[in-house]
């Protein structure tokens, strides 16, 4: 793992400290996991099914939780409203779905830009440096990561909690995710288990049951995708509109090479407008090298925006697009849309524009209080599960 960890890894932070940085990682190598490889190994198995086709991956949460907002309140929220979408999309396409959470864990984030617009250092997710804009927060701390996995055991334990009441149907079980982009604190929460995978031992990162490589830090000669090379939990690639034929098979090739259903997932990232252009050569290819891949849309982050009164949001109907994009491209080319990625939340924030509320521009204001991208509110997380489960069906 350390020769994979040396390759240069974009988007990490510069820590004041790196002795500091090594005593938290050595906390980190001891505490109790924050899921089990069982429940790892069960997902890999419930995932196997949408890559073949005889089910449906739901990922949703959060763009960044904040130490502050994991409360029960926050997470039974995120918790219900994937549910709820979960149910629609499973009476519509008549698959059973498989529900994973961006959240115990989703609290580290790439950024475009070093520095924000008043020039201070730029807010990386609570894992890393505070939000406050004052220089003193914003220095990255190493403690944080301490606090993160923290967080992340007790949103879990308030998972398990919800599933336990009964308050949930007991199949529809919950997995868990977020973005493998702070590898001090991944590697830290990996640990070899004897006696799986192939009857090798091999490193599991037991922060999540899913991890993810994103757009900013997928390139093929640095210490991510070489990281998630390594682990044995099923693992997804953002790819956006950038992404060429020839990548997105060399991606399967290094991550799924022994063409196990349900270890890779691709997240096609391209945007409303591009979707329908970029992704057909994309899965073609991959169709064509022999591996089952789950192909899973994220229709928000390629379709960001600034609204004229200055927030970052995103358009209902874009991300609607988007969807519908991605259904038409596998209907068309004989291959499975197995997924949805969203950025969801069960509170009535105004983040997005348009859905079943109509918002506009003036609403934004309201309740904007992402603490980085837009996330659908409830009603239109609720309407968007309808309406795919409406292409799904019709497809
Ligand atoms: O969630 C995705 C990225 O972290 C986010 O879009 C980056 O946002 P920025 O462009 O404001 O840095
Ligand atoms: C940063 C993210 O997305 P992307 O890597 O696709 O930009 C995200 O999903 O939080």
């Amino acid at each position: 793992m350390d020769r994979a960890l040396a390759r240069p890894a974009a988007q990490q932070p510069e820590w004041p400290d790196p002795e500091a940085v090594r005593g938290v990682r050595a906390v980190l190598e001891r505490v109790a996991p924050v899921v089990s490889a069982e429940e790892v190994d069960r997902l890999r198995a419930r995932l196997a099914a949408v890559a073949s086709g005889t089910a449906f991956l739901l990922q949703g949460g959060d763009c960044a939780e904040t130490f502050a907002a994991t409360t029960e309140q926050s997470i039974a929220g995120t918790v219900d409203t994937l549910h709820r979408m979960a149910a629609s999309l499973e009476s519509a396409s008549g698959l059973p779905v498989v529900t994973v959470g961006r959240l115990a864990g989703q609290y580290a984030k790439p950024r475009s830009f070093p520095t924000d617009a008043s020039g201070l250092p730029t807010y990386r997710g609570d894992i890393v440096n505070g939000r406050e804009a004052t220089a003193e927060a914003r220095v990255p701390d190493p403690d944080r990561m301490l606090r993160a996995y923290v967080n992340s055991a007790s949103a879990m334990a308030v998972v398990r909690a919800l599933h336990a009441t009964g308050a949930f149907d007991p199949s529809g079980a919950f997995f868990t995710s977020h973005e493998a982009l702070l590898l001090d604190y991944e590697r830290a929460m990996s640990r070899v288990v004897e006696g799986r995978e192939r009857g090798e031992p091999k490193p599991y990162d037991l922060s999540a049951h899913f991890l993810w490589i994103g757009e900013r830090t997928r390139q093929p000669g640095g210490a991510h995708i070489a990281f998630a090379e390594l682990l044995a939990n099923p693992i997804g690639v953002k790819i956006g509109p950038t992404t060429t034929p020839e990548q997105a098979v060399a991606y399967v090739e290094r991550l799924d090479p022994y063409d196990e259903p349900g270890r890779l997932t691709l997240i096609s990232r391209m945007g409303s407008a591009e979707v329908r252009r970029v992704l057909p050569p994309i899965v073609e290819k991959v169709a064509a090298s022999g591996h089952t891949v789950i192909w899973q849309c994220d229709p928000m982050h390629g379709n960001t925006v600034r609204s004229r009164n200055g927030y970052k949001t995103r358009h209902f109907d874009r991300v609607l697009d988007e969807i519908r994009g991605f259904v038409e491209v596998h209907r068309v080319l004989g291959t499975h849309p197995g997924g949805l990625h969203v950025e969801v939340t069960g509170a009535d924030v105004t983040e997005c524009l348009g859905g079943p509320g109509h918002l506009t521009a003036p609403d934004l204001p309201h309740r904007y209080t992402t603490a980085c991208d837009p996330r659908l509110n409830r009603a239109q997380s609720l309407e968007l599960a309808l309406l795919v489960g409406e292409f799904l069906r019709s497809a």
